[in-house]
C-alpha cells in the first residue's frame, strides 16, 4: 500500500520523492598518432588525430538512499561499488588541498593519491595481479576525479563503461576513458554549459579545455607520465599538431581543424609491445648511432612540417593530388620508423599484403614493435566509401590480426542527455538507454548499433539524433 498510518490508524498518503533525474550518456573518441611517434619523444612534431573508435560511458543515477557509487566496467571485467560516506573525503576537501572545477590541476597529489589507497587496494582481491592493476588504474581514475569534483552530498550512481577501441593497442583507450569520466564529472556538478548547436566557437573552446584539463589528471592516475597527447585529442577531437620541448613547459598543441576526415584501415597485430621499450630502442639507437640516428629523427620530423604544411594551406582541399601527397609521407615515416628499429616483423607482414594490393599508403602508429598499423585508403572510383577487398581482409584476418575500419578526425567528446536515442524500432519518443540494454548490446558491434554517434546514411556518415558536440 502506497502510504503510512498515522496515531489515528488513519492513512496518509506518502510524499512522492523526487523524480530520479534520467540517465546520460557521454562518448570519447580513440586516437592515432598519424606522423611522428618517437621523434615527438625528442622534441620534434608529431600529428595525431581522433578516429571513430569510441568509448561510451552511460550514468545512471539511483534513489538518495542508497549512499553508493559504482563502476561496472565489463570490457576489463571490474565491478565495484563503494559507499560513498567511507570515501576519504576530508582528505580532499583539507585546507590547500581543495580543488574547483576551474582550478588548472597538472599533476597528481601523492597525498591524496595516498589516501585513495585504501579504496583502491580492496578491489578484485581475488583476481589475478595483472587484471588487479587493470582494475585499479581505471578505479583510480575515477576515485581521482569524483573526489575532487564532487562531494559526500554527491547523488549515488553506477557508472557503466563499454568502449569499441582496443585496449593497450596504442590507440588511446585510456585518454577516451578518462575524457568520458571527467565529462560525465563535470556536467553532474554543472561546471559545463552546452553542448549546443549554436554555442559560439570561444564558449566551445573552453568547455573542452576543462574537460581535457581534468582528463590529462585522470591519464596521470593511469598512466603516470602522460604527454597529454591522447586526452588532447580525444576531447577536442579532429586532429593536433603536437611538440614537446621543454618537458618542464607544457606542450605546444595547435589544432588542426582543417584535417582532413579519411578512410582508415586500421589492422592490429595483437602483439603486445612495451612503449617504454621502444622508446628505450630509440634512445640506445642515438647514442650509437647518434648523428644517423639524428639524421632520421629530423627526417621524421620534416615529413610531420610537410604535411603541416599542406594541411594548413588556404587552398588546400582533399584531392587525389593532396591525397597521393599525404600518402607518400606515410610511407617515408613508416621506412624512418623502420630504421630506427621500432617496426615488428608481424607490422611488416601486414605492410607487405597491403601494398601489394595497392590499396592504399601504410605505417605503424604509435610505439610500434607490435601494436596497430594504419592504412589510408585511396578512394574508389565509384566515390563510395573506399573499402579495403575482402580477400585482404580475409587474408589478414585468417593470419591473426584484427581489422577496423574507421575515420580519421572525428569529432571529440560527445554527450546524450537525457540518454535517449530513436534507432527506427523503438517505442515512441525513442528508447531509454538504460543499464541492462547497454549491458546487453553484442560485441563492440551491438554498442555501436545501440549507442554510435553516427550513423550510416548510404555513402556518408552523420551524427545519430540527439548526440550533441562542442565544435569550436
Ligand atoms: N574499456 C575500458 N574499460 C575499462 N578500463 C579501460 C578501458 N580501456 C582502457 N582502460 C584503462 O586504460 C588502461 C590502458 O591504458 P594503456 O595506456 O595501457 O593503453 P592504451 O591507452 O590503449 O594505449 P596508448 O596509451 O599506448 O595509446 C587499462 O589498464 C585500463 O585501466
Ligand atoms: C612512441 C611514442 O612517441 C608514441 C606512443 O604512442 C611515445 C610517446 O610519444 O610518449
Amino acid at each position: 500500500m502506497n502510504g503510512h498510518a498515522n496515531g489515528n490508524g488513519k492513512l496518509l498518503a506518502r510524499r512522492p520523492s523526487a523524480p530520479m533525474m534520467p540517465p546520460m550518456m557521454v562518448s570519447a573518441p580513440g586516437k592515432v598518432i598519424v606522423f611522428g611517434e618517437h621523434a615527438v619523444v625528442h622534441g620534434k612534431k608529431a600529428i595525431a588525430a581522433a578516429i571513430s573508435l569510441r568509448s561510451y560511458l552511460l550514468v545512471t543515477f539511483l534513489s538518495k538512499t542508497r549512499r553508493s557509487v559504482s563502476l561496472r566496467f565489463p570490457d576489463v571485467g571490474l565491478s565495484h561499488s563503494w559507499n560513498i560516506d567511507d570515501l576519504p573525503w576530508a582528505a580532499f576537501a583539507a585546507p590547500g588541498k581543495k580543488k574547483y572545477y576551474y582550478d588548472l590541476v597538472t599533476s597528481l597529489d601523492e597525498e591524496l593519491v595516498e589516501a585513495l589507497q585504501p579504496h583502491i587496494q580492496s578491489i578484485s582481491p581475488k583476481k589475478p595481479e595483472q587484471i588487479r592493476k587493470i582494475h585499479q588504474a581505471s578505479a583510480s581514475a575515477f576515485l581521482y576525479l569524483f573526489l575532487s569534483l564532487g562531494s559526500q552530498k554527491s547523488p549515488p550512481c553506477i557508472y557503466t563503461l563499454r568502449s569499441t577501441i582496443p585496449i593497450g593497442a596504442g590507440l588511446g583507450s585510456s585518454a577516451s576513458i578518462a575524457v568520458c569520466l571527467a565529462t560525465a564529472l563535470l556536467l553532474q556538478i554543472r561546471a559545463l554549459s552546452g553542448p549546443h548547436e549554436d554555442q559560439p566557437s570561444a564558449e566551445s573552446e573552453l568547455q573542452i579545455q576543462r574537460i581535457n584539463h581534468w582528463a590529462f589528471v585522470a591519464e596521470c592516475a593511469i598512466h603516470g607520465n602522460p604527454s597529454g597527447v591522447d586526452n588532447t585529442v580525444s576531447s577536442g577531437g579532429k586532429a593536433v599538431l603536437f611538440q614537446r620541448t621543454d618537458y618542464a613547459a607544457p606542450p605546444r598543441v595547435e589544432p588542426l581543424r582543417s584535417f582532413p576526415e579519411l578512410p582508415l584501415l586500421l589492422v592490429d597485430t595483437r602483439q603486445s609491445r612495451s612503449t617504454s621499450a621502444e622508446v628505450a630502442k630509440v634512445a640506445t639507437l642515438k647514442k650509437t648511432h647518434p648523428i644517423i640516428a639524428d639524421n632520421i629523427l629530423n627526417s621524421i620530423h620534416d615529413v610531420t612540417e610537410s604535411a603541416h604544411n599542406l594541411i594548413t594551406r588556404d587552398d588546400f582541399e582533399l584531392n587525389a593530388e593532396s591525397l597521393q601527397h599525404l600518402g607518400e609521407l606515410i610511407t617515408i615515416n613508416h621506412g624512418l620508423l623502420v630504421s630506427l628499429g621500432v617496426s615488428h616483423p608481424k607490422l611488416e607482414r601486414i605492410r607487405a599484403l597491403i601494398d601489394h594490393t595497392g590499396i592504399g599508403w601504410t605505417k605503424l602508429t604509435g610505439a610500434g614493435g607490435g601494436g596497430c598499423a594504419i592504412t589510408i585508403v585511396k578512394p574508389t572510383e565509384d566515390d563510395e566509401v573506399p573499402r579495403p577487398p575482402v580477400d585482404l581482409e580475409n587474408t589478414l584476418i585468417d593470419e591473426g590480426f584484427q581489422t577496423f575500419h574507421t575515420t580519421l578526425a572525428g569529432d571529440g567528446v560527445g554527450v546524450l542527455w537525457p540518454a535517449v536515442l530513436h534507432n527506427g524500432l523503438e517505442e515512441e519518443g525513442g528508447t531509454e538507454i538504460d543499464q541492462e540494454k547497454f549491458l546487453n548490446a553484442e560485441g563492440t558491434e551491438g554498442v555501436e548499433t545501440l549507442v554510435g554517434v553516427s550513423v550510416n546514411l548510404g555513402n556518408v556518415n552523420a551524427v545519430r539524433e540527439g548526440w550533441r558536440f562542442w565544435r569550436p
